[in-house]
């Protein structure tokens, strides 16, 4: 490769066709995109989602490879305010670099304040880094950084080009100073101090920049597209990250009226998205001398009013047979505007540079490609924002709309989600396994390490420092230590000998282990196999009961105490109030193991008495299959000393020294969790249990009328304060059905032959994400009801009868 070329935020509506341009254009360069998933993750928490479902980034890099047989693009999954961005470019000099790694909504910067302050670290910090990185390694690089038109102050004097020379006093300014800027918004304030910066920084520094006071763009195509659905960029029609043209587009095309703020006579600047891109592509040719900080205004379409657009829209819009309307909101930004203010704007690129396309052909070439790539349809995508000074508390009214959005009974809502972050078609409900790991943080996973075994180990030791600050925030636990161990069934593996070694060093030689008749082989198993321990299964009966319980105990006198927290055939919540208390105040000496493995992720841990918490990450953490979380009271991690004894350390805290994996290991494990957890907290432990029991409610409800309709005996076992729908027969054989729903791709768990509560019979399990929603649950529903029909209708009961 002959050079290379940066570009910040290459996932964005802009960045990933210039990235097609620039990769096309420039075959024998290197071209990186740098992203960190911001802005898709961010407008799925607020409830909303681009009109087309568009691939991942990796994805979307192999099709432009396999069209184009290019393969000069590499994706890197970085923060741009963070050190990442520095060391990236001390590696890879790039000798060109766009800045489109910025907070780009003005909406977003006004819900609340810590919109605000995110918008003001990321645009700013961002921008001062990779000032600083370009002088320190780079000083020669041609920095190419996203303004925007709306920086300038508005004042009736035609709109110069960054500079212009005022006069005051009837004197004329001798050298050119900055046009005046003036904004109503955080995001456009930040813009505003960039500017400032990146003027300061040619002034004083010598950096080259082109700075592009981009106007509003529009559009969804640009020519490397070729109308290839898997190389189309990210078109947002919603509130927040939906501008004008784009949402006046998205509601004609929908048959909902175009949404007119205040009076409509505010201006705005538009640019089609293909003509955005080709004139920025052109400016790696066209490079600014050292120590110049050029601006550019980026705008074709300088005339319209927000009135004169939703006209000329719904003119065009007509012409295709479509039946466009207007409605006006109040003046919700501040625009108020008697009149069109007048105002002419300089361009010097206009002509040569910037290529102009017919405003009329984009529009109607994207009313097309709309009508052509209809989407689920969201109406919530096309109310307004709140008004900018509409504040109570500190929390914009916007803000209690969107958990309005976000509530447990929106299918809308909880279906986007999905098809954002877990869009596989498979239907997960085996609650052993639920690691489903969000599509959007595959593509940032894959790109972490590129093959090198150190910066695995170096991402290992950054993500487990992340994991153990997450964990502190979503499970407090005084006095215990956590870590990140690997899933149950590997660390009572190795608990169960660590642990014969320790005692036996009081000269004892057997050991009584009690433990319940439903425990997970997994936890429960090494137990078993190794001779040394005697173990003996309470039944449900004794368990339920305190005082024989507490009986059982004080005779027994077990050496270890065994239990799950959440059953494992039956879902089923321990008792645990009374019962873990109980037991450290029955047999004091005794060690207590809870295996939280069903529960953590839904049910709150209790944190206290037991000695050891393990849990697995694949389940309702959706997280990296055999991966676990262990919490060790910290008395007991100095008795016990280690689980690992190879001195290893991955980390210098003496803490997790042999508690955490040691060395040799993949330690993509530790990034797959860390972004599991980071889904798992923004989501909110409360929401995903309140959506998850919903649903499993509903499931149950259904499931039961299907199988009573059959006349096939059966009951649920469980509670209602669990998404495990736990069914358990007695005369028929379930296994038959769960083949039939492997095969349909529906996974759910089968347990045959078990006892669970005094009843003996089959099992089969159904865990319930969150992200799932009722639509996909009836047509798991549909397909029961189609084998149980079938069976019992044709007579096939030698299917089901064991
Ligand atoms: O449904 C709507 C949406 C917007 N507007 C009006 O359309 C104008 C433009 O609003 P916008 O949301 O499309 O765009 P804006 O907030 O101005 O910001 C957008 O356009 C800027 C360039 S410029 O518009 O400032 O030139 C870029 O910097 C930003 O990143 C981009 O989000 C405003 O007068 C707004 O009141 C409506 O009337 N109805």
């Amino acid at each position: 490769m002959n050079g290379t070329i940066l570009i910040l935020g290459a996932e964005g509506y802009l960045g990933w066709p210039l990235a097609m341009k620039l990769a096309l254009h420039h075959p024998d360069q290197k071209i990186i995109l740098l992203d960190n998933g911001w802005r898709k993750s961010t407008v799925a928490n607020l409830g909303f989602g681009p009109w087309l479902q568009i691939p991942d980034l990796s994805s979307r890099i192999e099709a432009f490879g396999r069209k184009y047989g290019l393969a000069n693009m590499c994706a890197v999954h970085a923060e741009v305010c963070s050190d990442e961005l520095a060391e990236l470019i001390r590696r890879e000099r790039p000798h060109t670099i766009y800045h489109l790694a910025q907070q780009c909504s003005a909406s977003y910067s006004m819900l609340g304040l810590q919109q605000a302050l995110y918008t003001i670290r990321n645009n700013e910090e961002g921008n001062m880094r990779l000032l600083w990185a370009v002088r320190e390694y780079v000083p020669k690089a041609h920095i190419i950084k996203l303004g925007s038109f709306g920086e300038y102050a508005k004042g009736g004097l035609p709109i110069a080009e960054g500079y212009f020379k005022p006069g005051y006093k009837g004197q004329l300014a001798s050298t050119p100073l900055p046009y005046p800027r003036a904004a109503n918004d955080i995001y456009h304030v930040s813009k505003i101090n960039d500017s400032n910066y990146v003027a300061m920084a040619a002034r004083t520094w010598g950096l080259r920049i082109t700075e592009v006071m981009q106007a509003t763009v529009f559009g969804l195509l640009t020519s490397e597209m070729d109308a290839s659905p898997d190389l189309f960029t990210r078109f947002d029609y919603d509130p927040i990250f939906g501008t004008v043209a784009n949402r006046f587009l998205a509601q004609v095309v929908s048959g909902s009226s175009m949404t007119v703020y205040g009076s409509g006579n505010q201006r705005t600047g538009l640019m089609a998205l293909n003509d955005a891109v080709n004139s920025l592509a052109r400016f790696v040719e066209d490079v600014p001398p050292v120590g110049e900080h050029r601006v550019v205004n980026h705008v074709t379409e300088t005339h319209y009013s927000i009135n004169e657009l939703a006209a000329d829209i719904a003119d065009i819009a007509r012409g295709v047979g479509l039946d466009p309307k207007i409605s006006f909101t109040s003046d919700l930004r501040g625009e108020s505007a008697a009149k069109k203010p007048i105002y002419s704007i300089e361009t010097s690129l206009q002509g040569s540079h910037l290529y102009h396309t017919d405003f009329h052909t984009v529009i109607r070439e994207s009313i097309s490609l709309l009508q052509k790539q209809y989407s689920t349809l969201l109406s919530h995508h096309f109310s307004p924002h709140s008004a900018w000074n509409e504040c109570s508390d500190g929390k914009n009214l916007d803000l209690k709309r969107v958990d309005a959005v976000r509530k447990t009974e929106n299918e809308a809502y909880w279906d986007q989600f999905r098809i954002n972050t877990f869009p596989s078609t498979r239907v997960n409900l085996n609650p052993g396994c639920l690691a489903t790991l969000p599509q959007d943080r595959l593509e940032t996973i894959k790109n972490q390490v590129n093959g090198n075994p150190l910066s695995l180990y170096a991402l290992g030791r950054e993500a487990f420092i992340s994991i153990q600050e997450e964990c502190a925030k979503l499970w407090p636990a005084i006095g215990y230590r956590c870590n990140v161990t690997s899933s149950t069934s590997q660390t009572m593996n190795l608990l169960a000998l660590v642990l014969l070694r320790r005692l036996q060093e009081d000269g004892k030689r057997c050991f009584q282990v009690l433990t319940s008749e439903h425990e997970h082989p997994g936890g429960i198993g090494p137990f078993e196999h190794l001779p040394e321990y005697k173990l003996t299964y309470l039944p449900d009966v004794v368990l339920n009961d305190a005082e024989e319980f507490n009986r059982c105990l004080r005779e027994m006198q077990p050496d270890i105490v065994f239990l799950s927290h959440v059953y494992y055939p039956t879902g089923k919540l321990m008792q645990d109030k009374w019962r873990l208390s109980n037991i450290k105040k029955a047999v004091p000496n005794a060690i207590l193991i809870l295996d939280v493995a069903q529960s953590l992720g839904i049910q709150q841990l209790p944190f206290g008495d037991a000695d050891v918490l393990i849990g697995s990450t694949h389940k309702w953490l959706h997280g990296p299959l055999g991966g676990g979380l262990a919490w060790f009271k910290e008395d007991f991690a100095s008795w016990i000393g280690a689980l690992y004894w190879n001195k290893q350390h991955l980390f210098e805290d003496p803490q997790t020294h042999g508690f955490s994996i040691p060395g040799g290991q993949d330690f993509l494990l530790y990034e797959r969790l860390r972004q599991s957890l980071k889904r798992y907290r923004e989501i909110g432990p409360k929401a995903i249990l309140e959506r998850s029991t919903y649903l499993a409610a509903y499931l149950k409800r259904e499931l039961n009328g299907i199988l009573g309709h059959a006349g096939i005996t059966h009951c649920f076992m469980g509670d209602d304060v669990s998404p495990v729908v736990s069914l358990l027969v007695s005369d028929y054989d379930p296994y038959p059905l769960y083949e039939f729903l492997r095969k349909k791709d529906i996974h759910i768990k089968c347990i045959k032959h078990c006892r669970v509560e005094a009843k003996v019979g089959h099992v089969l399990r159904f865990g319930i994400p969150y992200y799932e929603n009722m639509g996909r649950l009836r047509m798991v529903l549909d397909t029961i009801a189609s084998f149980v029909d079938c069976a019992i209708m044709d007579k096939q009961e030698v299917d089901l009868v064991i």
